[in-house]
C-alpha cells in the first residue's frame, strides 16, 4: 500500500479542515499525488463513451470553478489529478472537485476496477 506523507496545502488555506477532507478523500479511493501536493484516483467504465462522458462532466464543472485536472482517458477508464498550481499545493478547490467526481461517477456508470472494459494485446 502506498504511503502518505503531510499534504502540502497552498497558502491560506484552512489546514485542520483541509487535512480532514483529505483524509475523507483518501478513505474514498482517491490516493496522495508523488509531491504530497494533490490527488488522483482512477474511474472505471464500460465504455470509452461513458469514460468520455465522465471527462465531460468534469470538463464543465472546471470551466465553471476555473480549477482545472489533468485527465487521463482510456478505453474504459479515467485517471484524474487534482492539484492547485497558484498559489501551489492541496486546497479546498482540489477536495471540492475531487468531491465532484465521485458524485458525477455514479451517475455516469462508473463500475468497480475489475468491471471496467479493458482493451490490450492479447496473449
Ligand atoms: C485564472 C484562472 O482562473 C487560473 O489560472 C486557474 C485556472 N485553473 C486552475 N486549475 C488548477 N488546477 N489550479 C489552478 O491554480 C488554476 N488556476
Amino acid at each position: 500500500m502506498a504511503s502518505t506523507r503531510a499534504f502540502q496545502f497552498a497558502e491560506g488555506e484552512d489546514t485542520q479542515q483541509l487535512a480532514r477532507d483529505a483524509e475523507a478523500l483518501l478513505k474514498k479511493g482517491w490516493a496522495q499525488d508523488g509531491d504530497a501536493m494533490g490527488v488522483t484516483k482512477t474511474f472505471h467504465f464500460k465504455s470509452y463513451f461513458k469514460a468520455v462522458a465522465f471527462v465531460n462532466m468534469i470538463a464543465a464543472e472546471s470551466s465553471s470553478k476555473k480549477h482545472h485536472p489533468t485527465m487521463t482517458v482510456r478505453i474504459g477508464s479515467v485517471d484524474v489529478h487534482w492539484t492547485t498550481h497558484r498559489p501551489r499545493g492541496f486546497s479546498q478547490k482540489d477536495v471540492a472537485m475531487a468531491q465532484h467526481c465521485d458524485q458525477g461517477a455514479g451517475l455516469m456508470g462508473a463500475v468497480d476496477p475489475g468491471q471496467g472494459l479493458k482493451c490490450g494485446p492479447t496473449v
